[in-house]
């Protein structure tokens, strides 16, 4: 019984795995205004006869209402031709798993893209990660978070410009786990040569796209010599369909040691790497630059393509107005460039660094007073 869910399990990431994205030409790309998503597919969304797209919105848990209220307002008064449509994602059970609700699915379809706040995971028994469940169900491969130095806001270094994209719809995140016997369990890292090669182009044109010299994987073939392995060997052979941009490795934990030391080596790389790892060192890039109140990321698909902060619902601060949306924020701007709004992005983007520069107005993270929806104001004031 077990061992037919678990091949079902594996049958099902596999499947998602086969399908290929086609590649369109790669836009000119800015900074966080930066537009992932085009280097897969073009957004396909369709402008409403009132001149607004519709935008899946999941406002999430915990600080997600917060710090989406600040997105919707500073949206607005930007005057962002968006429409939000709000869905429930509280799971359902289907065929006995953990499924996201059909309303919702035929939302992000619809709409082709999506804004979405953190949703909080159970620790060890309850339904599996919302979070993971929603790029499994959209076959969202890559998922790209940039970390970037915020100008004005001082941290132990200056200039941190890194790119890190995290394959996203398998490996230690597959999800299959069975019990072996009683104090004996377990957990598959699925590594598949379908879902590595679409990461590892999306990687090699996405360096190519934002004029980075190189790529560099984040690995561990050392002692994971098949699965890691295969990542590694899918990476060297793709590598040579672009022969303009430099090729190498590192081990992970070499690569931690280093980017803690000194990430500036790291600029001129796109790091790519197995789910797990990116998970990890995505937050570690933000600890470099003044915490996870500023990384955005974006979760790219061939078809639809998820847009949220790299950071969890924050239950510690959640409903105080403590939290600082600009994680949130840079990913909406992310999907506005995707969406090919560039001079709404550019504007609130703009806003967004002009008031984290004065250093008036910033949230407690960052050694502020500022509650969320001050912060938001004074965003919306140089609007
Ligand atoms: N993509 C997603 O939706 C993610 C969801 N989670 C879920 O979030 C829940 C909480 O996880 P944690 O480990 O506590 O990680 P977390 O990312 O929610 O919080 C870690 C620390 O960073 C702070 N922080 C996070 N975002 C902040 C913001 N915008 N402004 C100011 N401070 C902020 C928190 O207060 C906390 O001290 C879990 O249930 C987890 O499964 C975690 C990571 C990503
Ligand atoms: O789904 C979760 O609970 C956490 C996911 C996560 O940490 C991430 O996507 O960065
Ligand atoms: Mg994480």
């Amino acid at each position: 019984m077990l061992a037919a869910r678990n091949f079902s399990a594996a049958r099902q990431c596999l499947r998602s795995a086969r399908m290929a994205p086609s590649f369109v030409a790669l836009s000119q790309l800015r900074g966080y205004a930066s537009s992932p998503a085009d280097a897969v597919a073009k957004f396909k969304g369709q402008k409403g006869s009132d001149g607004k797209y519709t935008v899946t919105l999941i406002e999430g848990d915990g600080i997600g209402p917060e710090i989406s209220q600040s997105v919707k307002d500073i949206f607005e008064a930007a005057k962002a031709p968006i429409k939000w449509e709000s869905v429930d994602v509280t799971p359902i059970l289907k065929d006995g798993k953990t499924a996201i609700p059909d309303d919702a699915i035929r939302s992000v379809q619809k709409n082709y893209v999506a804004l979405k706040g953190p949703l909080a995971t159970p620790v060890g028994k309850g339904h599996v990660s919302l979070n993971l469940t929603l790029r499994r169900t959209f076959n969202l491969f890559a998922n790209v978070r940039p970390c970037r130095s915020i100008a004005g806001y001082k941290t132990p270094y200056d200039g941190v410009d890194t790119v890190l994209i995290r394959e996203n719809t398998e490996g230690e995140y597959s999800g299959i786990e069975h019990v072996v016997v009683d104090g004996v369990v377990q957990s598959i890292k699925l590594i598949t040569k379908e879902a590595s090669e679409r990461v590892l182009r999306f990687a090699f044109q996405y360096a190519e796209s934002i004029n980075k010299k190189k790529v560099r994987v984040v690995h561990k073939a050392t002692i994971m010599k098949m699965s890691d392995g295969l990542f590694l060997n899918t990476a060297r052979d793709i590598s040579k369909d672009f022969p303009d941009v430099e090729f190498d490795a590192e081990l992970l934990d070499n690569s931690c040691l280093k980017i803690v030391t000194d990430p500036t080596p790291y600029n001129d790389k796109v790091l790519v790497m197995p789910n797990l790892y990116g998970d990890i060192l995505s937050d570690m890039c933000a600890g470099l630059i003044g915490g996870l109140g500023l990384t955005p990321s974006g979760n790219i698909g061939d078809e639809c393509s998820i847009f949220e902060a790299v950071h969890g619902s924050a239950p510690d601060i959640a409903g105080k107005g403590l939290a600082n949306p600009t994680a949130l924020l840079l990913s909406s701007i992310m999907m506005l460039q995707h969406m090919g709004l560039h001079d709404h992005a550019n504007r609130i983007q703009k806003a967004i660094f002009d008031t984290l520069a004065e250093g008036k107005t910033l949230t407690g993270d960052l050694g502020g007073k500022a509650k969320t929806h001050e912060y938001a104001e004074a965003i919306m004031k140089r609007l």
